[in-house]
């Protein structure tokens, strides 16, 4: 569904120019999860960036279903992305219920309707529906990143992007999320980037996997393939780094 093809991005650092990407290639398909792992600093949200078109690539190319993304307007309502920091996309100032309701509001649907339908999206992520009428500086952490997932899934879209999502979250809370985001995926038939720092994380949760150091993808495949047999020096050094094998993973 999202073909990725020898994408780059540079940057300009103390004069010189240092790619954050170089040359990364993989596809994502229907109804698929797929997580991309690796430290920080690895390029991980710059790639994420350029797949939602908030920054443009220095060489390569994205396609969705087959075709170069410039030539699918439709691409950018299919595609959501929800950061680490929830208070980037969440207007403090805004009811919750607003915030949910504003993608269907600028699609023209009555305000009205947009409630009803707010009212449902708060139910799907486990939200009472009173939270509605509450600004997001008077919700914790963990309702702040379920009314980012509400309001990304305003207008379904088919392919979500994850950065970091529960790296901020405590283990119980995060447990939840990667729960809701599996039961959103079997409801919508989405997609999902999942992009984690965690590998012990995924176990369980992600379909396929791809590691990425210095702007490049080190290895890419199934995920139980990569954390049962990993191939890569940099992956078993990610997996020993996390004592992942002493660990279940967080679906587990
Ligand atoms: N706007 C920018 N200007 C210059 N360099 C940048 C810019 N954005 C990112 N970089 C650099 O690109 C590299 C990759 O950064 P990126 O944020 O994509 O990594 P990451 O894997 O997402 O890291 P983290 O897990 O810490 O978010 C880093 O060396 C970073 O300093």
């Amino acid at each position: 569904m999202l073909e990725v093809s020898g994408l780059s991005k540079k940057f300009d650092r103390n004069k010189e120019q240092r790619y954050a990407v170089q040359d990364v290639s993989l596809t994502i398909a229907d109804n698929e999860i797929f997580a991309l792992v690796g430290e920080s600093g690895s390029g991980k949200s710059t790639l994420a960036e350029m797949i939602v078109g908030l920054q443009r690539p220095s060489a390569g190319r994205i396609y969705w279903q087959g075709q170069r993304i410039e030539r699918k307007p439709d691409y950018w309502q299919q595609v959501q992305m929800i950061f680490q920091n929830p208070d980037r996309s969440l207007n403090p100032y805004w009811k919750v219920r607003d915030l949910i309701a504003e993608p269907l509001i600028l699609q023209r649907v009555p305000r009205e309707d947009a409630y009803h339908r707010v009212a449902r999206l708060l139910e799907q992520v486990s939200l009472p529906r009173e939270l509605g009428l509450r600004s997001t500086s008077e919700c914790s952490g963990g309702q702040k990143q379920r009314v980012a997932i509400a309001r990304a899934l305003a207008l379904p879209p088919q392919l979500l992007i994850a950065d970091e999502m529960t790296s901020a979250l405590d283990p119980l809370t995060e447990r939840e999320m990667l729960r809701l985001l599996l039961e959103l995926k079997r409801e919508h038939r989405l997609s999902l980037l999942y992009i984690t720092h965690r590998l012990e994380t995924i176990d369980g949760f992600a379909d396929r996997l791809a590691v990425m150091k210095d702007g490049r993808i080190v290895e890419t495949g199934s995920c139980a393939d990569i954390l049962n047999a990993p191939q890569a020096l940099y992956t078993k050094r990610l997996l020993d780094a996390c004592d992942y094998s002493a660990e279940p993973g967080v679906m587990k």
